[in-house]
């Protein structure tokens, strides 16, 4: 559903789990830093909300969103990461450049969940204009930061809940 129907900041706090166990990576693009900081914002303090543990939140900051995926296989290869949670904003220019990026970041972060098998959250803004931007990062339309918290902590704790065999996790 589209932004301007679902808010982004509004979820069923019912159905989220508790997040105080789960170890949970966050990667921060720095380009539009304005808009992505405050992604970074409107996602730790929902994560906070829900019991994360601080020290057991590692964020890092990467130049622009194009990296993101190289970034988040890093933070999830320390065995005990359950979730990596991924940030940015790619503005549309004159040129096609933003179509490259979006495509090449959210298959890559679909194939890192397939190779993998641990979760790795898309929370990349894909605007037309710094406004969309803005209305998307704690303005009108809520913060997608927001929504990727409320996204890792359910696929974090899926994760967790995945079988074992002889109490070892797989
Ligand atoms: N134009 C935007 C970029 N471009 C930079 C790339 O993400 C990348 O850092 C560069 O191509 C080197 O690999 N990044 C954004 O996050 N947002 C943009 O609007
Ligand atoms: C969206 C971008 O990557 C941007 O910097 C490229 O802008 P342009 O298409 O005008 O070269």
């Amino acid at each position: 559903m589209a932004s301007a129907l679902q808010n982004l900041s509004t979820y069923d706090e019912s159905n989220i789990p508790d997040a105080a166990e789960l170890t949970i990576g966050i990667v921060v693009a720095d380009w539009n830093k304005d808009i992505t900081h405050a992604l970074y914002e409107g996602c730790l303090s929902t994560l906070l909300q829900h019991g994360a543990q601080e020290d057991k939140i590692h964020v890092v900051q990467v130049p622009g969103t194009f990296e993101l995926p190289a970034a988040a296989r890093i933070l999830s290869s320390r065995e005990n990461t359950d979730v990596v949670i991924c940030l940015g904003c790619v503005i549309k220019g004159e040129t096609q450049h933003d179509e490259y990026i979006n495509n090449a970041v959210a298959q890559g972060l679909v194939n890192l969940s397939i190779a993998t098998g641990k979760p790795y959250i898309f929370g990349v803004l894909t605007p037309n204009n710094h406004q969309q931007a803005l209305d998307r990062a704690g303005g009108q339309h809520g913060n997608k930061g927001v929504e990727a918290a409320v996204t890792g902590i359910r696929m974090g704790a899926f994760y967790r809940q995945r079988p074992t065999r002889q109490g070892i996790r797989f």
